[in-house]
C-alpha cells in the first residue's frame, strides 16, 4: 500500500559527477547519461548556454575564441555554480521532457567528505535549476547499494569508488558509513598525468580527449589476454616541429605513469584499513574490497591494492553505473 507520505519521496535522482551526469527516474531507471560539460557563447558580454552534455563534449579543445567550455565540477566538487545550474536545468528538462511543470523532489549524490560550503553551493545550483526539495546522498553509500553489497548487515564492507575527479574509500556497516577518506585523484587526473608525460618526455602535445582515449586504450590492452601491441598510437602536435605528428607510446611508460597515480589511492586504502576497528577489519579480511566507478576497471589498480593489502579485490558489475543504480534503488525504497 502506498504511504500517505509517498508524495514526499523524491521522484528523480542525479549522479552529478566530475565527468558524467546521470539522471535517474523512479519508474524509468537511468534516463540520461551525458558528460558534465557546458559550452557558453558571448563570454565577454552576456554568457549564454550554447551547448551542454554530449554536444558540448564534442567541442572540447576545438572551440573558437567566442565560445568557452566550462565544467561545473572539478575534483569531485562544485567549482562553477552557474555552469552547474545550466547543466542541471538542461539535464532535467531533457530527461523528463517539457511536459512536466511540477518542481521535482530530488536526491543528488555528493562526495562523503563534501564540506558544508560545497553542499550549500550544490543546493543553490539545484534550486536555481528548478529542482524542488533536494536530499544529498553520500556517493560511496549509493555505490555500495548499486554494487549489491550487504550494507545493512552488521558486517564491515569496504568500497573504493573510483570517479573522474575523486576517489573515495569507505567502510560501511549497519546501513551507514563508518569511515571514509577521499583523495582528489581519479580518471581525469590520470588523463592529465598522461598529457604531462607526453609533454615533458616526448615534447608532444595531446588534448584532453586524446589523453582519455590513450588511457582507455591502455586499460583495454592491459586487460587483453594476449597483448597485440606493446605500444599505443597517439596523434597530436610535436612541440619540436610545431606540426601535427604521431607517436608510438610504449605501454610500459603508461604503466609507470599509472602506477605513480594509483599509489595515492593505495595509500588512502591503507590509511582507512589502519583506522578500522578490529571487528570490521576482520569482516573486510574475509570479504575483500570492492571497486566501483568508471576508473575501477584498470587492471593495475586492482593489482596494486591487492599487492599492498593482501586482500581480495573485485570490480563491481558495470562499475561506472553503481552510484546511479544505488540511487535508483533508494528512490524505490
Ligand atoms: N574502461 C575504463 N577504463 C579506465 N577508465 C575509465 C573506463 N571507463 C571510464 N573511465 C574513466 O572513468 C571516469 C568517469 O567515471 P565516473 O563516471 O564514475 O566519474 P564521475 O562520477 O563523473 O566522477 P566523480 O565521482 O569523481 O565526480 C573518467 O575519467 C573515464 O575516463
Amino acid at each position: 500500500m502506498a504511504s500517505h507520505f509517498s508524495w514526499k519521496r523524491p521522484e528523480l535522482a542525479i549522479d552529478f559527477g566530475t565527468a558524467n551526469l546521470r539522471v535517474i527516474g523512479r519508474d524509468e531507471g537511468i534516463i540520461l547519461d551525458e558528460p558534465s560539460i557546458c559550452c557558453f557563447a558571448d563570454i565577454d558580454t552576456a554568457p549564454s548556454l550554447y551547448a551542454a552534455g554530449i554536444e558540448a563534449q564534442a567541442m572540447v579543445d576545438r572551440t573558437p575564441g567566442k565560445l568557452q567550455i566550462r565544467r561545473p565540477l572539478g575534483r569531485g566538487v562544485l567549482q562553477d555554480i552557474d555552469a552547474a545550474t545550466h547543466l542541471l536545468r538542461y539535464a532535467v528538462r531533457k530527461a523528463r521532457g517539457r511536459k512536466h511543470f511540477r518542481t521535482p523532489h530530488a536526491m543528488i549524490g555528493v562526495p562523503a567528505d563534501a564540506t558544508q560550503a560545497e553542499r550549500g553551493a550544490l543546493m543553490t545550483a539545484a534550486h536555481d535549476a528548478g529542482l524542488g526539495p533536494v536530499r544529498l546522498v553520500a556517493e560511496p553509500f549509493a555505490a555500495a547499494i548499486g554494487a549489491d553489497l550487504p550494507i545493512s548487515a552488521p558486517n564491515g564492507t569496504m568500497i573504493v569508488e573510483c570517479g573522474a575527479g575523486t576517489t573515495e574509500v569507505a567502510v560501511l556497516s549497519l546501513g551507514g558509513i563508518c569511515l571514509t577518506r577521499s583523495v582528489r585523484v581519479g580518471g581525469a587526473t590520470l588523463d592529465k598525468a598522461i598529457a604531462d608525460h607526453l609533454h615533458f618526455k616526448h615534447k608532444f602535445l595531446a588534448g584532453e580527449l586524446t589523453s582519455e582515449r590513450i588511457k582507455l586504450g591502455y586499460g583495454e590492452q592491459r586487460r587483453a589476454e594476449a597483448v597485440k601491441d606493446e605500444t599505443i598510437q597517439v596523434k597530436g602536435r610535436s612541440l619540436t616541429t610545431g606540426l601535427p605528428a604521431a607517436l608510438a607510446l610504449p605501454l610500459t611508460e603508461l604503466d609507470q605513469v599509472a602506477e605513480k597515480h594509483f599509489q595515492q589511492i593505495v595509500d588512502a586504502v591503507r590509511e582507512v584499513l589502519s583506522d578500522t576497528p578490529p571487528e570490521l577489519s576482520q569482516d573486510i579480511h574475509e570479504r575483500g574490497i570492492v571497486l566501483t566507478g568508471g576508473g575501477a576497471t584498470t587492471p593495475l589498480l586492482s593489482a596494486m591494492i591487492k599487492a599492498d593489502t593482501g586482500l581480495a579485490v573485485t570490480v563491481a558489475d558495470e562499475p561506472a553505473r553503481c552510484v546511479a543504480r544505488g540511487l535508483h534503488r533508494m528512490l524505490l525504497d
